[in-house]
């Protein structure tokens, strides 16, 4: 598993392109029958993909953890960004059309993730942060999700936003995890932008086709930073860091957040007009 320390703002700032991409960007998480697993020290989150074809794959154990197994503290969000697949959990079998979330709380010992079909695999995208108590293994369709809509077209970014785990839908002990999907036409996320010091957060892009890219901004909101970004590729945002983006075409992503609350709409404002 690699692992991620964490840098400070001023640190960051003086950082080139390279130094940027190797501390907060993070490619190839979905590899065809690999587990691929980040593990960030900003809250002690692990950002996670797995891509079953020939095989199931199993949610494996690991040295970093210290840990008699994966989730033996820690919960884990899981949504699926792919075909049809299947994720058993301790026996208990849950099915995942794209864009459902399965949350697994601290003490699931045995998680394997699987695809209902080789030509159309389904993608998981993995979310996971200490826990320290159990919330039941429950299963929410995007249906579920309480979906809201945000944004304008005037302004390049009316956008749909789902959210799965947090206050008011899954439980968890920090974890928050939901998505947003940009209507055809609009390519501007989370404006106006914000940073909330409470908890860090990652973004995970999908379905921007192929050719397309999308400009991830990110830093202390008044020395702002960009890094250029392909399709299922993740951001980790620091806790001092604001994270909006724009891209050449809609797309969607998936944010996790872990930290001090579980309240999404605990965000200090960043206003267009004060970026620098
Ligand atoms: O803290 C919350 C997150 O940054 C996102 O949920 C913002 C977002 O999905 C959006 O505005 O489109
Ligand atoms: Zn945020």
């Amino acid at each position: 598993m690699e692992v991620r320390f964490a840098v400070g703002p001023e640190e960051t700032k003086g950082f080139n392109t390279q130094q940027l991409i190797d501390n907060f960007l993070v490619k190839d998480l979905m590899v065809a029958d690999k587990l691929k697993l980040v593990y960030s020290h900003y809250d002690r989150v692990i950002i996670g993909g797995a891509v079953p074809v020939a095989k199931a794959i199993t949610l494996s154990n690991h040295p970093e953890l210290r840990a008699e197994y994966f989730l033996e503290r820690r919960e884990l969000g899981i949504i699926n960004i792919g075909g049809k697949g299947t994720i058993t959990a301790d026996g208990k079998k849950y099915d995942l059309e794209k864009l459902s979330c399965l949350y697994l709380g601290k003490g699931t010992q045995k998680v394997s993730f699987a695809s209902a079909s080789k030509k159309n695999p389904a993608v998981f995208y993995l979310l996971s942060a200490p826990a320290h108590a159990t919330y039941p293994n429950t299963l929410y369709t995007k249906e579920q999700a309480s979906p809201v809509e945000l944004g304008a077209v005037e302004t390049a970014n009316k956008r749909t936003v789902y959210k799965y785990i947090h206050l008011d839908g899954l439980k968890s002990c920090q974890l928050v995890m939901g998505l947003t999907v940009l209507a055809p036409g609009s390519v501007w996320n989370s404006i106006p932008p914000h940073t909330h010091t409470r908890r860090m957060e990652v973004y995970l892009y999908f379905d921007l086709p192929e050719g397309q890219r999308l400009f991830h901004f990110m830093g202390n909101p008044m020395e702002t930073r960009h890094l250029v970004m392909t399709n299922n590729e993740a951001v980790i945002s620091a806790p001092w860091s604001t994270h909006y983006g724009c891209g050449t075409t809609n797309y969607g992503f998936i944010w996790g957040m872990a930290g001090e609350n579980l309240v999404y709409t605990d965000m200090d404002p960043a206003p267009v007009p004060t970026l620098k």
